[in-house]
């Protein structure tokens, strides 16, 4: 990697900036004594005598939290020739790399989160991106699934060189539903097909966060935080994740990301719609209510366990930035044998069909992750160990116990403690899984929910001490509900990409507030 390497002479000490990470460089007009963005200099009145050409380059500085900023260095040359050969050099050096965007399509959900989606766009990204000299077409969206059904049939795909969106996982969710949906139509793949393999998209999601949870957000950067995310887009990040598709009865129903939660999570999603007007509150106030209702529901859970990969769900070591296992698709065998490795494993392998495994009982919540899903709420996350893109999920299964267990397990989400070492708890690395709720014995789960069951559902839901538990719960597909029960899902590696690169490992930190140097 090139790396620029200047010396900051007002303090002696040396501190180099990799191109990859410099944002732009633009000339400086030393007289004016400001910057382009008005932000008033402190020049020692000898420097500019005798360098009186200057030039800033603005570039990524990492600060506390996985935080990324954009600062300033002015560099002061003796000769205007001096000055544009650098500016010049500077400029062909990041032209030369090739994976950062240029022209991007943008959606913004002004519904999402605090309703702020259009204000941090406006505020905080849309000006990072003008610096960078990256177009973009931003659309606000005008209702649910306005940017899905857009993307579906009518963004000019070929003009963009990746799409970002501007709310939360919902909001993401829509992007990634209009992205696979095309790419498969454009490709002949027929998504009804739970055994078909599926293409993954081209182009490279960027997420802004401005929604309630933004899991995933946080879970890729390490933080939410829209500049962040913004200069993540801007240098061309690419972390490729996981999909899970979701059918019934040879139907396609969802795509999920972060979270496929039934019983606890799924509750908790379908009181909480009821309560948009409170804001990302409304799941911590859904939250306690579900907890209290503690509501269990029977039926067996089947899957496929992922025998032939690294790592465990009990795994001690996180995804991070670069993660060995990831770059290896999860896979056990790499690089020895080139037909092994060359294919990842996929829910359309045949050869995994074997060794199918089956839990019946009662549980309190059948979650399934595909990423760690750490968020503000659980910085550790659901399944702190889950891999971003090993085309693995973690199945966890909450069996029914106390209340006070179930709260144990719980508050562990908050804390370093592990919430996998209980006894009613169990978790497997799978590849695919089924559900069968137990009163689902045909096709007519959906006609017997909306009749009878469904009424006996809400009365119990609106008396928490009866102690009866309804049929059924719903599936919480990344902050979407799920009309079924029975579902089947198969895990689909790192079909798509994100202007991301993991969470990075926390670096040291200097302060060098507006650093001026000569050359
Ligand atoms: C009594 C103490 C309870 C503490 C429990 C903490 C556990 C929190 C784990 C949260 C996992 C979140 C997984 C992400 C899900 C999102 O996709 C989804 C939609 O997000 P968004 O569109 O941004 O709103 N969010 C949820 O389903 C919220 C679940 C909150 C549960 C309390
Ligand atoms: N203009 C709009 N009006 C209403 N709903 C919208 C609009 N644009 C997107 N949505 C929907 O809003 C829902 C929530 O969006 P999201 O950005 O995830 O916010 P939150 O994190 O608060 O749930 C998603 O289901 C998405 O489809
Ligand atoms: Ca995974």
């Amino acid at each position: 990697m090139s790396c620029l390497t200047f010396v900051i002479t007002s303090y002696g000490t040396s501190h180099s900036v990799s191109v990859s990470e410099i944002l732009a460089v633009r000339e400086l007009d030393v007289g004016g004594g400001t910057n382009d963005d008005g932000r008033w200099q402190k020049m020692p009145q000898k420097l500019t005598e005798a360098y009186p050409y200057a030039f800033t380059v603005s570039y990524v500085e990492r600060a506390r939290q996985h935080r990324w900023r954009c600062s300033d260095v002015t560099f002061h040359c003796s000769d205007g020739v001096l000055r544009q050969q650098w500016i010049q050099t500077i400029r062909e050096q990041l032209t030369a790399l090739t994976s950062r965007p240029k022209h991007l399509l943008v959606y913004i959900n002004p519904y999402g989160g605090k309703q702020q989606g259009e204000c941090i766009y406006e505020q905080k990204v849309a000006p990072l991106f003008a610096c960078a000299s990256i177009s973009t077409d931003v659309i606000v969206t005008e209702h649910a699934n306005h940017a899905r059904d857009h993307l579906k049939t009518e963004a000019e795909l070929k003009k963009y060189d990746g799409v970002v969106c501007v709310g939360g996982d919902g909001m993401f969710s829509e992007i990634v539903h209009g992205l696979v949906s095309r790419t498969q139509r454009d490709n002949g793949v027929d998504q009804n097909s739970p055994e078909e393999k599926l293409v993954p998209c081209s182009l490279r999601i960027g997420i802004i966060p401005a929604g309630s949870t933004d899991c995933i957000c946080y879970a890729t950067v390490g933080i939410n935080d829209p500049v962040t995310s913004a200069l993540h887009v801007i240098v061309g990040d690419s972390q490729p994740m996981d999909v899970c598709s979701v059918h019934h009865n040879n139907t396609f129903l969802r795509y999920s990301i972060s979270l496929l939660g039934y019983g606890f999570y799924g509750d908790v999603l379908a009181d909480s719609e009821r309560k948009r007007w409170m804001g990302p509150a409304r799941y911590d106030f859904s939250g306690f209510k579900t907890f209290l209702t503690h509501h269990h529901y029977e039926g067996a859970v089947s899957f496929l366990p992922a025998t032939d990969i690294l790592g465990t769900p009990r795994d001690k070591t996180r995804c991070r930035a670069g993660c060995f296992i990831c770059q290896h698709d999860g896979q056990l065998y790499s690089g020895d044998s080139p037909e092994e490795s060359k294919t990842a494993p996929d829910v359309s392998d045949r050869e995994y069909e074997v060794g199918w495994g089956v839990v019946r009982g009662k549980f309190l919540a059948i979650n399934a992750a595909s990423m760690s899903c750490a968020c503000p709420r659980s910085p550790m996350g659901l399944s702190p160990a889950a891999h971003l893109a090993d085309g693995t999920t973690d199945l966890i299964l909450v069996r029914k116990c106390s209340r006070f267990n179930f709260l144990r397990h719980l508050l562990r989400h908050t804390s370093k403690d592990d919430q996998f070492d209980m006894t009613f708890v169990e978790v497997h690395r799978v590849r695919r899984f089924r559900f069968t709720p137990r009163h689902c014995q045909n096709d007519s789960e959906l006609d017997l929910r909306e009749n009878g069951k469904q009424l006996f559902s809400q009365i119990c839901r609106d008396h928490p001490a009866c102690s009866c538990s309804p049929a059924y719960s719903s599936w919480n597909c990344d902050g979407e509900i799920l009309p079924h029960a029975a579902i089947e899902v198969g895990v689909h590696c790192q079909l798509i990409k994100l202007f991301a690169r993991g969470i990075e490992e926390q670096p040291l930190f200097e302060d060098l507030a507006n650093p001026q140097c000569a050359l």
